[in-house]
């Protein structure tokens, strides 16, 4: 039997070295070892909060290291962070077992040597206590060690968004994300229907709070059931699901979704216009297309043509005016998702949000043309960041004058979401702790009309 610590090391690892991402291999790794239900939960807590909480994990290990963390094996700092997470987080575990387990590893892992200095850290850590972060000095700083986010990031929210906001969102990142799912209107009545027959299979539900197609799961597994299975419902997070909304294709009309893959949107907007008129739904990469198919043969879907190419250089495919609705949900940075892919903290630096806006506003010009007069443009992302979404648009609006802001948007909302509608704006930013929910921005631009 493999040992929950060890395969959580190995993971740790490769997140570390290759930049892979927690949320793929965790998956691997369960189905790999056949973990029982409880050693899944606890190697994901290990792996998704060591990861979550890395650089306080190396605040608290330069207490008890003389030598910078640089200069030590990366498979033994990775393997001191998870035992200090599980010290410092995890009331469960007895401190005196993960000390234990953490010299065994090392043991096999290393030398003497190497098990000698993971036990005399660990032993300090746990006779000394851990160093208050209270004296820290600096808002920024402080908050980065209390919630876990890089410093850098923190000071841009505080400066766009405020204190309480960067607080109260870095909070919530460092909890577990709901599961919500959409129910396919073209199979099911209601969301209550849904919820029903989803107990006979012994998963519960409850309708969501911010969308009407939504449901959010209370116990259970989702993908194993027959309704799922069967395609009358999709795992979409709620924040997603308003997508549709903003967009509100009708049956017979053309409609391109510009960065379509895997699907999620696109379906939505399928099953929304009833099977009826026509979606194009672009991605850039080919397996990722292939992913969109898999989604509309699981739905029963039937007006979406897939095709891989470079949405830059849509003008050479289409001609001009001829979408009545655009959706471009653009590749961003994923500050919103944060809690479902804590890596990216750590990933993603400020060279980064600047290369992706470029990609974002290229697109956007690139998509400009092939609306007609009168038709819409969806811009929407995932992430929380100004110079990627708002900053975005305003500088769209002020360069492409044949564009304004569609007002109406506010009208075609869940009801939920409006209060966070401006009047004069069509545009919403969902920061996590609005609707327990990820991070989106999305904004309704019309074509004026000739
Ligand atoms: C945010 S994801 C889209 C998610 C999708 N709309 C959904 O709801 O399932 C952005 C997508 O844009 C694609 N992409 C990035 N650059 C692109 C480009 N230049 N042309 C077309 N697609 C691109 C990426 O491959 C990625 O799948």
């Amino acid at each position: 039997m493999s040992n929950v610590r060890e395969v959580a090391m190995d993971l740790l690892l490769k997140i570390e070295r290759s930049q892979a991402y927690s949320n793929l291999l965790l998956n691997q790794a369960i189905q790999k070892h056949n973990f029982s239900q409880k050693d899944s939960g606890l190697l994901t807590e290990i792996v998704y909060g060591t990861v979550q909480r890395k650089n306080t994990l190396d605040y608290y290990l330069n207490f008890f290291i003389s030598k910078p963390l640089s200069k030590i094996d990366d498979w033994v700092v990775v393997l001191l962070r998870l035992s200090v997470y599980q010290m410092a987080y995890l009331d469960r575990v007895p401190d005196h077992a993960i000390l234990n387990e953490a010299v065994t590893i090392a043991k096999k892992k290393g030398h003497k040597g190497i098990s000698g200095f993971v036990n005399g850290v660990l032993r300090n850590v746990q006779r000394k206590g851990l160093p208050s972060l209270a004296s820290v000095e600096g808002k920024a700083l402080q908050l980065a060690l209390e919630c876990s986010h890089p410093q850098w990031l923190l000071e841009r929210w505080i400066n766009q968004l405020g204190v309480q906001n960067t607080t109260d969102m870095c909070t919530i990142n460092n909890t577990p994300p709901s599961v919500t799912a959409r129910v396919n209107s073209l199979k099911m009545t209601s969301v209550n229907e849904v919820i029903q027959q989803l107990e006979e299979e012994a998963v519960y539900a409850e309708p969501s709070s911010v969308t009407p197609v939504g449901i959010k799961m209370r116990t259970g597994n989702l993908p194993r059931t027959n309704l799922y299975k069967s395609g009358s419902l999709t795992i979409q997070d709620e924040s997603s699901m308003l997508v549709g909304y903003a967009v509100d294709p009708q049956p017979g009309e053309k409609v391109l979704d510009a960065c379509a893959a895997p699907g999620g949107k696109t379906t939505h907007l399928s099953e929304r216009m009833k099977n009826e008129g026509e979606i194009t739904a672009i991605d850039l990469h080919e397996h990722k297309v292939n992913l969109i198919e898999e989604q509309i043969e699981r739905l029963d879907l039937a007006n979406i043509n897939t095709i891989t190419m470079d949405t830059r250089k849509a003008a050479n495919l289409f001609q001009e005016g001829s979408f009545d609705r655009v959706l471009l949900d653009a590749p961003c940075t994923g500050f919103g998702v944060i809690r479902r892919k804590p890596d990216i903290k750590w990933s993603k630096q400020p060279s980064d949000i600047e290369r992706i806006q470029k990609v974002q506003y290229e697109l956007l010009e690139s998509v400009a043309r092939v609306i007609k007069p009168g038709g819409l443009l969806v811009y929407s992302t995932c992430t929380i960041e100004a110079e990627e979404n708002g900053n975005q648009i305003e500088r769209f609006l002020q360069e492409h004058p044949e564009f304004e802001w569609d007002v109406s948007f506010y009208d075609r909302m869940p009801t939920s979401v409006q209060p966070y509608i401006s009047s004069t704006k069509g545009e919403l930013q969902v920061l996590p702790q609005y609707f327990d929910s990820d991070g989106f921005y999305i904004a309704s631009l019309r074509k004026k009309s000739n």
